[in-house]
């Protein structure tokens, strides 16, 4: 999201511009997966060690290609922006070059930082796990083709990507929460937090029904082959073209979604850390006014 347009705080956190954001990183997401899914799964690059005497990394191929690109983007200030988490701990990288741009406070900070919020170790996971797999596979696709660096390069986006937009959820959560806080406060205030109320209050399942049904058509499109005039090639099977639609549906469905309203909740359990009391009483008199 670009912070520093001028736009109010409101105009950054209104559930409109959020979504729309959400919307337009569906496309980064799939045309990142069909980048990656024209190499082989290489499953050699995602093995802890597989080239520890080259690289000197105790890591995989691909954590050492996070760890060197993280490292330049930190210098370049990418991880001071509220939108942008890192999958190497940001105690590992160095600090910018030049001088961090000032946002706007729109995150509460102690539920932002909160660690539990990061959700980069499970995102890796389940993309080398379940998503790469997926993606690359197929009865005429070699295991691997030895483009490590080309696969590992294409990693790499797919998985900043979708960091961008499962930590997006923290923005959901923000404005959710500001459009009615004596609906959550109560949820947040118990001991231990419910967890499965909070989950309800924020779920909306026709903005998801309707995602899923878009993205498979993003896909279907995004994904189509053409021959050198234009024209649109058949698929022999009517299904893949570039990319295997039920993949990218299952992505979100399985992995994007529940992940992203994890992140949601896990902002909100701590919302009112350090909030005064006076603020959370006028919040609530709110309700029953
Ligand atoms: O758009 C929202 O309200 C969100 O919370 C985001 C999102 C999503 O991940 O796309 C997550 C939970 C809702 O059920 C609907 C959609």
């Amino acid at each position: 999201m670009n912070f520093t347009t001028g736009a109010t705080v409101a105009e950054l956190l209104s559930l409109e511009t959020i979504r729309s954001q959400l919307i337009r990183l569906e496309d980064t997401i799939i045309f990142s997966l069909i980048e990656r899914a024209q190499f082989a799964h290489n499953a050699r690059i995602y093995e802890p060690g597989a080239f520890k005497e080259e690289m000197g990394f105790d890591g995989s191929w691909l954590e050492w290609f996070l760890y060197e690109i993280e490292t330049f983007h930190a210098k370049a200030r990418r991880y001071t922006s509220p939108d942008e988490q890192p999958f190497t701990p940001l105690n590992k990288l160095p600090s910018p070059v030049i001088t961090p741009q000032t946002f706007p406070a729109i995150l509460y900070p102690p539920a932002a930082d909160h660690p539990s919020v990061n959700a980069n170790s499970r995102i890796l996971d389940f993309y080398v796990k379940h998503i790469v797999p997926g993606i690359t596979s197929g009865p005429d696709r070699l295991a691997d083709d030895g483009n490590y660096g080309s696969a590992a390069t294409r990693d790499v986006e797919v998985l900043q990507a979708l960091s961008r937009r499962i930590h997006f959820g923290m923005f959901v959560s923000e404005s959710k929460f500001l459009s009615a806080p004596h609906d959550f406060i109560p949820h947040i205030l118990a001991s231990p937090p419910n967890s499965d109320a909070l989950a309800a209050l924020i779920t909306k399942p026709a903005v998801e029904a309707k995602l899923l049904v878009r993205l498979a058509n993003k896909a279907r499109v995004y994904g189509c082959e053409m021959d050198a005039d234009g024209r649109v090639v058949a698929n022999p099977d009517g299904g893949r073209g570039k990319i295997d639609i039920e993949e990218v549906v299952g992505l979100y469905r399985d992995w994007v979604i529940p992940l992203t309203k994890d992140v949601e909740v896990d902002y909100l359990i701590h919302r009112l850390d350090g909030v005064p009391q006076e603020t959370i009483d006028a919040w609530m008199s709110k309700a029953s006014a």
